[in-house]
């Protein structure tokens, strides 16, 4: 069965040509992601994939992205879609499960979705995570890729795969793919959030032909805290032939500190395959000058621009015209979020007398509840206006009308918000944490010269450390506007894009794809 690629083929679909090298130009790179944006996008992940992907295909790469084919992909922006491939068999412990393969553009990005057609309904649940088999549904996925490109004659160079998701393709291609056919794919990890590893019973093990006792070892898939339990981030860190995480920062602070969440010392062990790489963000979508959901365009020569977009989000909201500073929070509402401080920072805002918008959403009940409370006692408030859900529309008039951001990260392993804020004038009050490390600097502290100085940092845990923080911004916007200005000119001026990072990308690619 396996190999016969004529079996499932739909006519017309065929195999990228793998360029021949040049330097590191021509690679052919697989992303394997549970999100890519605008069509799957929880949260940073989803555009990282999405910058990532076409800032490669603009270097001259190949790309193609691998999704679960979710009900809740967003149809409208996906074009040409077809069908490609149908009775893909994928195992299932010891049966399987038959899966079609459609694939379409987005943006420009080939993408791939595989759809299994089982009474599971894996991806059939309406949202892309918090189902109670989530472990289940992505280790099926990556099973499922693997096979895919097995079975169409995929041969990548490299596979890049993303969080704990998918962090079993490396782990299956060299215990099992290789041998069938993979023999010279290489893979690239990257850790965007070790809050969540994936830690699960070792039958996720079996489901995907995969053996328990070869694998359940202290160097292997075996998590530091519980032995009986399968850690897959750990898995992908071991098996993988670079792991990387999203900031400089980050990667020194899950080496050494806590953030490492148990993780500290596999990443030690695998030093020499490890290292961060600081995010970009895809300028051609976010960008003041050219956006098209906000109603003025402006850049950093024609900041006044933003005077139109703040009474514009004013009116959206409801909230009273009048001249006071913004204060934005845009967020998934989560632990790693910083959320008790988040509450307290919009109370904090109302009572300096400053405007507050606030977009977010929870997937934890209980921090759901939390806010929907805070959002009803301030129902009908003139300067305070909290949304409780995930519109992508409504950010981008958030960033082109508020004057600072709050960002209160337990921890932040890059932080796409601040980055994107910079670019839109917003002034980011951070706490020091991660990739925020990396990117905001103090106004009055930093160590760097002015003009690189664009934000408030605190560092402490707690409400006073982000009230002092709060009320430096807000003291110079009210008594030093011409200072303030410069601050978010400043942080306008730096080159987020995904030129640098994509480039550093190849490199680690280029270094570790078999010549
Ligand atoms: N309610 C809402 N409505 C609309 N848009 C919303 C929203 N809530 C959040 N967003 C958007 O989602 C993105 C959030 O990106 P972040 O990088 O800040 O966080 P996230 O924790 O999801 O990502 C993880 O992965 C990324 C990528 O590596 C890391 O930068 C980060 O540190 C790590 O935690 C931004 O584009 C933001 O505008």
């Amino acid at each position: 069965m396996r190999g016969d690629a004529a079996r499932g083929q739909v006519e017309g679909f065929g195999v990228p040509a793998n360029k021949k090298p040049i330097g590191n130009s021509g690679m052919y790179i697989a992303m394997v992601s549970a999100e890519c944006a605008p069509i799957a996008k929880a949260g940073g992940l989803g555009d990282v994939v999405h910058g990532l992907s076409r800032e490669l295909l603009a270097l001259g790469q190949e790309v193609e992205v691998f999704l679960p084919g979710y009900d809740s992909l967003r149809h409208d922006r996906i074009d040409g879609r077809r069908e490609v491939f149908r009775e893909l068999r994928v195992p299932y412990f010891d049966q399987w499960i038959e899966c079609r393969v459609d694939s379409g553009e987005v943006d420009g990005i080939t993408c791939f979705f595989i759809e299994p057609d089982s009474p599971h309904r894996f991806f059939r649940r309406g949202r892309i995570y918090g189902e109670a088999d989530d472990a289940d549904r992505f280790a099926f996925f990556c099973r499922a890729v693997l096979e895919f490109m097995l079975i169409s004659g995929r041969r990548p160079d490299v596979i890049h795969c993303h969080d704990w998701q998918t962090a079993l393709v490396p782990v299956l291609l060299f215990e099992m793919y290789q041998r069938l056919g993979l023999t010279d794919v290489r893979v690239c990890y990257s850790l965007h959030n070790l809050g969540y590893q994936g830690v699960v019973g070792e039958a996720i093990l079996r489901q995907v032909g995969l053996d328990p006792a070869r694998l359940m070892t202290p160097d292997r898939l075996q998590d530091p805290a519980n032995p009986r339990a399968v850690n897959l981030m750990k898995g992908g860190i071991v098996f993988s032939n670079f792991v990387n995480t999203v900031s400089p920062r980050y990667a020194w602070e899950i080496q050494n500190t806590e953030q490492g969440m148990g993780l500290q010392g596999v990443l030690q062990t695998h030093d020499g395959k490890f290292g961060g790489v600081l995010n970009g963000i895809d300028d051609a979508f976010w960008n003041p000058a050219t956006d098209r959901h906000i109603p003025e365009p402006f850049d950093a020569d024609r900041l006044d621009g933003k005077e139109t977009n703040r009474r514009a989000l004013r009116a959206y909201l409801g909230l009273v015209q009048d001249d006071k500073p913004i204060v934005a929070v845009v967020s998934r509402l989560d632990y790693q979020k910083g959320v008790h401080l988040l509450r307290f920072g919009i109370a904090h805002a109302c009572a300096l007398d400053c405007q507050l918008a606030l977009l977010g959403a929870a997937l934890d009940p209980v921090v759901a509840e939390q806010f929907r409370r805070l959002q009803e006692d301030t129902e009908g408030h003139a300067d305070c206006r909290l949304v409780l859900a995930y519109d992508e529309e409504l950010s981008h008039l958030i960033y082109a009308g508020a004057d600072m951001i709050l960002i209160p990260s337990i921890y932040e392993p890059c932080g796409l918000t601040q980055m994107i804020a910079m670019k839109y004038g917003v002034v980011p009050i951070a706490r020091r944490v991660g990739g925020l490390a990396d990117t905001v600097f103090d106004a009055n502290y930093s160590d760097r010269p002015f003009e690189e100085r664009n934000g408030y940092l605190f560092d402490d845990l707690t409400e006073s450390a982000l009230a002092a923080a709060m009320e430096r911004a807000i003291d110079l916007w009210r008594n030093h506007p011409e200072y303030f200005r410069q601050l978010q000119i400043n942080g306008m001026r730096v080159d987020r894009s995904w030129g640098r990072p994509a480039r550093q990308y190849l490199d680690i690619y280029g270094h570790i794809r078999v010549h």
